[in-house]
């Protein structure tokens, strides 16, 4: 067995050759030639051998970062891709098979980044096809900005702006460009291009345990995409500080590697390095754009946001900047079929310089009845103000047990409960007509609409419609009649959750309440103050009873059975907790009247 993650490989000497089968199977415009395992080389299948009639544009290096390269071969993109093992260089024979596959009399572009081991290899197969009479020229990118100057021989490393390279040159070749003509558009937008990146953890090599180099609430900045260490060690910190200094550092003056200035247009691209969720990109994307147009003053025409040059599984993103022009947003925004490029969040066309935020809209007015809470509360207004108190503290108090409960659900039960009691409290202060309970109760369900969410937020939404229709322009609510609003919302979470008691949830808690006002109350057995904290009782007790039961309602249950077993319900707890904490506030405030 292999060290190291677990990982969906067969065999770590064929995770190369194997990914790249995958990717000629999937995408039917793609061939590869012969030869593997050395010679690793994906190219259209449009184009055959000595009659291409356009210039051929060849990039690759090593494997781990995918999409790049093959992933960029395609009409309008690279004409073939030569991949080398994880993180290493191919041999010359490979590249030099590329060139003769795909190169015909307008000659070849050969765009490599800037690595000792890519400019040799690629180097020495240019001068080998050249000997065999073809038409070659090579481009070299450096746009790493992390590493100041002076960076002696070796210069800077090439990092994702590269796949901007490709675009570009692509796009030429594509419109029937000469082979001088797609050289001078790639080396200028090569010029004109600064990447920097981040690590939050680092990648590990299939059948290998990530490096020790960095310890846990650690980011490394300045990073290469070979798992080598970056420019710095520092702790983590929020995104918008990590990539304001990413930023800095891409348009330093004293390095003077992109000089920009205010007004000037830029691509941005965003690019995830194996391991970062597309969450974490947007934000980033957010934080980075903001910061560009505000801060710098750059008019941001173009965003891409997705993986487009990795580092096997590294968690982490580069950013690069590319000052563009009209030119180059045309070859931006042409056509290609290369499938690394279709990304789903990669933008064709011009920004609108207006906001990207719409007002919400508005329900119609005869919908819209202004509610607020009153100068002075009534005996029932100050009851219902105790009780919704009440309630929503404790809420918020057990917020970790009830997600803890909900850890065989997702763990997310308590927080749901504890958002809406927040939102709750806020609004008690200013909305609610207290002594209109009908009302009230309408407003605590709008409050729950708006800042619940969640499934417990959907059937606690339907409980106080259903609540409401009950008590709405009811002159004098009398006891039964909160016995039968309260009924008549657990028959509405019944009807549209379609679970029943024993099921698991929260029913198994509201159930027995019911059962109990209606014995207290309707039955004449007791005072409607002892039937309330009887009935709280009986919900408590409902909850407990939920330890020993399958889930059958809600995310629990697509659980192993076994995993739920001794833990009650979240769901169900929280009904006996605010049941008993507005029961207890009732008889409390009524005791001090
Ligand atoms: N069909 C249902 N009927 C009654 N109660 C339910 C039902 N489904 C879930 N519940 C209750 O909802 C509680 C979980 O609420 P929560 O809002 O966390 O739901 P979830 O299933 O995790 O969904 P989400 O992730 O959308 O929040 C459960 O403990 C259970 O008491």
């Amino acid at each position: 067995m292999a060290e190291g993650p677990a990982k969906l490989i067969n065999n770590t000497e064929d995770v190369v050759t194997e990914a790249l089968d995958g990717l000629v199977h999937c995408y039917p415009h793609l061939v590869r030639l012969d030869g593997f395992p050395e010679v690793k080389v994906v190219l259209r299948r449009d184009v055959q051998q000595g009659c291409f009639r356009k210039v051929a544009v060849i990039s690759g290096g090593g494997s781990g970062h995918e999409p790049a390269h093959a992933g960029y071969v395609g009409q309008g993109m690279l004409t073939a891709a030569v991949c080398g093992n994880i993180f290493s260089s191919p041999p010359v024979n490979s590249i030099l098979a590329a060139i003769r596959a795909v190169t015909g009399p307008p000659g070849c572009l050969l765009i490599v980044k800037n690595y000792t081991g890519d400019r040799l290899n690629f180097g020495l197969a240019a001068e080998a096809a050249k000997a065999e009479g073809l038409k070659i020229e090579m481009v070299i990118v450096e746009d790493d900005c992390a590493l100041p100057p002076p960076r002696g021989i070796v210069g800077r490393r090439g990092l994702a702006g590269t796949v901007f390279v490709h675009k570009i040159a692509g796009a030429v070749a594509e419109e029937g460009g000469t082979l001088e003509e797609v050289k001078a558009e790639a080396e200028k937008a090569a010029l004109n291009i600064g990447t920097m990146g981040v690590a939050l953890s680092l990648c590990t090599w299939p059948g290998l345990k990530a490096s020790a180099r960095m310890r846990a609430g650690q980011i490394e900045l300045g990073l290469g995409i070979h798992g080598e260490p970056g420019a710095m060690l520092s702790n983590m910190q929020p995104v918008e500080d990590i990539v304001s200094h990413m930023l800095e550092t891409i348009l330093s003056k004293s390095s003077g590697y992109l000089t920009l200035k205010g007004g000037d247009k830029v691509a941005l691209m965003v690019n995830g390095l194996g391991g970062t969720s597309q969450l974490e990109l947007l934000i980033a994307a957010w934080n980075a754009s903001t910061l560009l147009e505000v801060k710098w003053g750059l008019r941001m025409e173009r965003a891409y946001v997705g993986c487009f040059m990795t580092s096997l599984n590294m968690a982490g993103i580069s950013l690069t900047l590319m000052k563009v022009d009209d030119c180059i947003l045309k070859r931006l925004d042409a056509q290609t079929h290369a499938p690394g490029w279709q990304n789903p969040l990669s933008f064709s066309g011009s920004r609108p310089s207006t906001g990207n935020i719409r007002p919400l809209p508005q329900p119609p007015q005869e919908h819209e009845e202004s509610v607020s809470r009153p100068q002075e509360l009534t005996k029932l207004g100050t009851v219902m103000e105790a009780a919704i108190t009440a309630a929503a503290n404790v809420l918020i108090d057990m917020q970790q047990d009830f997600n803890k409960w909900d850890e065989v659900g997702d763990a997310d039960c308590g927080s749901t409960l504890a958002r809406a009691a927040r939102g709750i409290l806020e609004d008690l202060k200013t909305r609610y007509p207290l002594n209109d309970a009908a009302t009230t109760i309408r407003e605590l369900g709008r409050t729950i609409g708006i800042h619940m969410g969640g499934t417990s937020g959907a059937l606690y939404d339907i409980f106080l419609r259903a609540a409401y229709a009950h008590l709405k322009g009811v002159p004098h609510i009398k006891p039964s009649d909160w016995v039968h609003a309260f009924e008549a919302g657990t028959e509405a979470i019944k009807k549209y959750g379609r679970a029943k008691r024993g099921d698991r949830s929260m029913l198994d808690a509201l159930l027995p309440a019911v059962d109990t006002l209606k014995e207290h109350v309707v039955r004449g057995r007791s005072n409607p103050v002892t039937a309330f904290l009887e009935a709280a009782k009986a919900a408590r007790f409902g909850a407990e009873s939920t330890k020993h039961m399958d889930a059958q309602a809600g995310r629990a249950s697509y659980v192993n059975k076994a995993v739920s077993q001794g833990q009650p319900d979240p769901g169900a707890m929280a009904v006996a907790a605010w049941l008993k904490a507005a029961a207890t506030a009732v008889e409390r405030t009524l005791s001090a009247m």
